[in-house]
């Protein structure tokens, strides 16, 4: 299979022809055309072209939750949303905390063959908090699982938090926090001021997730270890991880594009597409977590894609499930919010979206590398983009199982036209290829 991607701008550069033949990039430049032969020719005039986007945060949902998402159904809207690799969390049902649960959803991504499915470990059983995982069995599995998070639940004893960043140095691992103490967010319905006394919702102040942040990169200094921070949502978080970073402390931290783009200003209609953990904060939270992006304070955007079902979400808020879809609208959201208005340049979303989270991952070298340069001999993972495409969200057409992004009806700027996963097309002209396995 060869396709000549004709006119195309990497990283938002300089335009010129990219060969991928046989999974890899074979040539650049004037030997491109030269070499393209019976190659099935693309028009990238206009097109930005990124290395594969990488998600380090999804909930696929499988097992367990199948009428939510599965691990097919998040792949495919994994691919329409540019990415050739996700990283799934573990809070499915069974929780993936062995080495069985794991292998499972990482054959279930290759099976799928829209994206490289890696599954995140969980760092403790049944992410109960209380003892740990197989964390070493998993890293050894066929999944061979570095990221090891309880996403969903904070692990909040500092004595496991403690002997998990110590274990995955073994491993070269990393421990993926959800920072949110439980006691100070007992209840708590979303972002604690104005707007939550105002509509009378039990409100979950900034500290809950601050003094988590504060305390884990003091351990992951004090232990010597790896420890990146999921979604970070306050003014106060961006400010301590760049005090940590300052110190050479090991922190990487993730905003996510709501995160990017929505306040707690949207909780007063009460609909539930806009309750989600952490929650949204006050304008200059999100001005904040925009800085720490843009600054590099914030290492890479994740979407916590979060799918939940009509049941889940469609009720009154306190009865709602936490959480949002993202992987179809991620890049139009960081373009809209961060390329459009001049914040970040396409190079820099390569390394956000792509560079980054794929180094985290330690998913940067091996048969399924990602996040590599767009160069001759790496991996024909390829992203590419219409970066003045204006486009209007429509949940209704989600490859995703589930609804319930809080962005139907946004316009948007940048869209993905075209996914390759190792020189194979999974989504063209904007819509996903027929059916076809790896
Ligand atoms: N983000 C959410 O609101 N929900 C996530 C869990 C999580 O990421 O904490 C989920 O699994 O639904
Ligand atoms: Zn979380
Ligand atoms: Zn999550």
């Amino acid at each position: 299979m060869r396709h000549l991607l004709r006119g195309v701008a990497p990283l938002g550069g300089e335009r010129t022809d990219v060969l991928l033949a046989d999974g890899v990039i074979v040539a650049i430049g004037a030997d491109a055309s030269r070499e393209a032969g019976s190659a099935t020719v693309l028009d990238g005039d206009g097109l930005v072209a990124l290395p594969g986007l990488v998600d380090l945060h999804t909930h696929l949902r499988e097992p367990g939750r199948e009428d939510a998402e599965t691990v097919a159904s998040g792949s495919r809207a994994a691919a329409l949303g540019g990415y050739t690799a996700v990283h799934a969390m573990a809070n499915t049902s069974p929780v993936a905390d062995t080495a069985g649960v794991v292998e499972q959803v990482w054959r279930l991504g290759q099976d799928a063959g829209r994206v490289d499915v890696f599954p995140v470990g969980a760092v403790s059983v049944g992410l109960r908090g209380e003892q740990l995982a197989e964390l070493g069995a998993m890293a050894q599995s066929a999944a061979r699982v570095r990221v090891f998070s309880d996403d969903g639940m904070c692990v909040h004893d500092p004595v496991l938090m403690r002997r998990a960043l110590e274990y995955v140095k073994a491993f070269d691992g990393v421990v993926a926090q959800h920072a949110q103490e439980p006691r100070l967010t007992q209840g708590a319905q979303m972002h604690e001021g104005i707007v939550s006394a105002e509509l009378g919702l039990a409100g979950w102040p900034a500290v809950a997730e601050e003094s988590i942040v504060a305390r884990d990169v003091l351990l992951a200094q004090h232990v010597g270890s790896r420890v990146h921070v999921l979604h970070v949502s306050t003014a106060g978080s961006v400010e301590i991880v760049r005090w940590a970073k300052a110190r050479g402390i090991a922190v990487t931290a993730e905003a996510t594009p709501h995160h990017l783009s929505l306040t707690d200003e949207r909780a007063r209609g009460y609909d539930p597409l806009f309750k989600v953990n952490p929650p949204l904060r006050t304008a200059e939270d999100v001005e904040a977590v925009r800085a720490g992006l843009a600054d590099g304070t914030i290492d890479v955007v994740g979407t916590d894609h979060a799918p939940h079902t009509r049941e889940d979400k469609d009720c009154e808020w306190a009865a709602a499930a936490f959480g949002m879809t993202g992987l179809e609208t991620a890049l139009g959201i960081v373009s809209t919010t961060m390329v459009a208005t001049g914040r970040l340049t396409w190079a820099d979303v390569a390394r956000v979206m792509s560079t980054t989270p794929a180094r985290i991952g330690r998913v940067a070298s091996g048969p399924h590398a990602h996040g590599r340069p767009l160069a001759v001999g790496e991996p024909a993972n390829v992203t590419l983009v219409d970066p003045t495409a204006r486009w209007t969200v429509d949940p209704s057409r989600h490859a995703s199982t589930s609804r319930n992004s809080p962005y139907g009806g946004t316009e948007l700027t940048g869209r993905v036209i075209a996914t390759f996963l190792r020189g194979r097309p999974t989504v063209l002209d904007g819509a996903l290829t027929e059916e076809e396995h790896a």
